[in-house]
């Protein structure tokens, strides 16, 4: 396959795979600031760049509209992403973000929003050295303007304006192969209403098995079975800091969270992310962790149900109980809460509990992203350690 736009940009590129005469690092280095282009690239001339103020109610709404309509679909067009408007003003406005990376394309006439992408400032760690980069999302067109080669202009954009923040690397992830993953994820999904997966069709009656037999083996306890187990509270985020740093330096590739980054991504949001903790009876110590995110999808074309409620696995981190034990607990609250089924990635641990657990394979693979930093060897899905929104 051939890319037009991506052969241009410094991302591994699939001829250098297997190439190790190239150094891990950037590829290129940073432009003195006085060089990177002071305007903003040009659009078609119908249309017109525009800031979104995700502080504006009214313009948060356009944003969450514009994806509710033309984000990310699966395959078999089940489902749309339907981000909330919170998860929306939460995923975009971490510490320290820029508004001026929040990017949108207005048509002139109409002045409606008819594409935009994001960037967030993050540090991650790749192997030893902690890189200031920008997590790059929310890519999305208008259907009506689909193949225009509009998404090149957009990331062109995106990137003049983080290296305006002195800024020359980025993460980011995509259903599609583009040059070239850091590595290959696969979702496993946990049934928690498998009634409605069947009734969606996205699940099927197994052989020799009925409804009520199958709604049996889903069956969970009304409540979590560790000692201790609780929700996180403000207090908690020195100790949740500190053992989730320990955990994840076992990572290739993992975010660098310091307090005000636990705090901004896993105290918990209602209807946005949701995080517990073990605390030891005795000793008082946090022992234990683990958090999902709410991200509801639309149900396309069915009569019977307009809304998919779908819990994402984040971040988990067992030292004490077994992460079997951990994660049957998640999913024993993320039922009560009312979830349909428990998403994961095979990423971090998590393949030591998918199956068990009643994890079925998707058929959805999420390829993951460096920009201009080259890694020598593609990474396992249990060497990473960051998940993305
Ligand atoms: C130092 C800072 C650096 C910051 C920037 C870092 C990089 C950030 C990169 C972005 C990360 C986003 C992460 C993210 O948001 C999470 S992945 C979700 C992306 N969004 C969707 O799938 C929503 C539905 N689809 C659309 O809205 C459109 O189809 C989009 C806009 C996806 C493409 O619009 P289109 O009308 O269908 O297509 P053209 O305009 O004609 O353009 C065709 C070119 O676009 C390449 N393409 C297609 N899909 C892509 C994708 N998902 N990433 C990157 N590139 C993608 C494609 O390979 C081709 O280039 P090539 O000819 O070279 O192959
Ligand atoms: C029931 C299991 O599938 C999903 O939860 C789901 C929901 N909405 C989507 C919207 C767009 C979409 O495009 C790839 C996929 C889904 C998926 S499967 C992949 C996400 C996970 N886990």
């Amino acid at each position: 396959k051939i890319h037009k736009f991506w052969e241009t940009q410094p991302v591994g590129q699939f001829k250098d795979v297997g190439d190790s005469s190239l150094a891990e690092g950037p590829i290129e280095p940073p432009t003195p600031l006085s060089e990177v282009k002071q305007e903003p690239y040009n659009l078609p001339s119908a249309y017109e760049w525009t800031t979104c103020d995700m502080d504006s109610e009214e313009t948060c709404l356009e944003v969450y509209n514009l994806l509710k309509n033309n984000y990310v679909e699966d395959d078999e067009n089940l489902f749309r992403f339907n981000y909330s408007r919170e998860f929306l003003g939460w995923a975009l406005r971490p510490p320290g973000y820029f508004a001026s990376w929040h990017i949108g394309v207005r048509a002139k006439a109409s002045k409606k929003l008819v594409a935009f992408i994001s960037g967030v400032p993050a540090r991650i760690r790749v192997r030893e050295h902690v890189v200031k980069m920008a997590e790059i999302n929310f890519l999305c067109v208008h259907k009506k303007l689909r193949s225009k080669r509009l998404a090149p202009v957009m990331i062109k954009e995106v990137t003049r304006r983080v290296h305006l923040e002195n800024i020359w690397q980025a993460a980011y992830t995509a259903g599609v192969v583009l040059p070239t993953p850091i590595t290959t994820c696969q979702y496993w999904h946990r049934s928690l209403n498998p009634k409605k997966l069947i009734d969606v069709g996205f699940s099927r009656l197994g052989a020799r098995m009925t409804m009520s037999r199958t709604i049996k083996l889903y069956k969970l306890p009304d409540s979590p079975v560790t000692p201790g187990f609780r929700k996180m509270e403000l207090r908690d985020v020195p100790a949740v800091t500190r053992l989730l740093r320990n955990y994840m330096s076992q990572f290739s590739v993992a975010p660098d969270f310091d307090e005000t980054d636990v705090e901004h991504w896993l105290l918990p949001k209602e209807s946005v992310v949701d995080s517990f903790l073990v605390e030891s009876q005795y000793t008082r110590e946090v022992t234990d962790f683990c958090s999902f995110y709410t991200l509801p999808s639309s149900i396309l074309g069915n009569q019977t149900y307009s809304t998919l409620k779908a819990a994402y696995s984040y971040y988990n981190v067992s030292t004490k109980t077994p992460l079997l034990q951990l994660m049957n607990d998640a999913l024993i609250v993320a039922k009560k809460k009312d979830f349909d089924v428990f998403n994961a990635l095979d990423v971090m641990e998590n393949e030591s509990f998918l199956k068990e657990l009643k994890f079925g394979p998707g058929d959805g693979q999420l390829h993951y992203y460096l920009y201009n930093y080259r890694i020598r060897h593609a990474l396992k899905p249990s060497e990473l350690g960051l998940v993305l929104l």
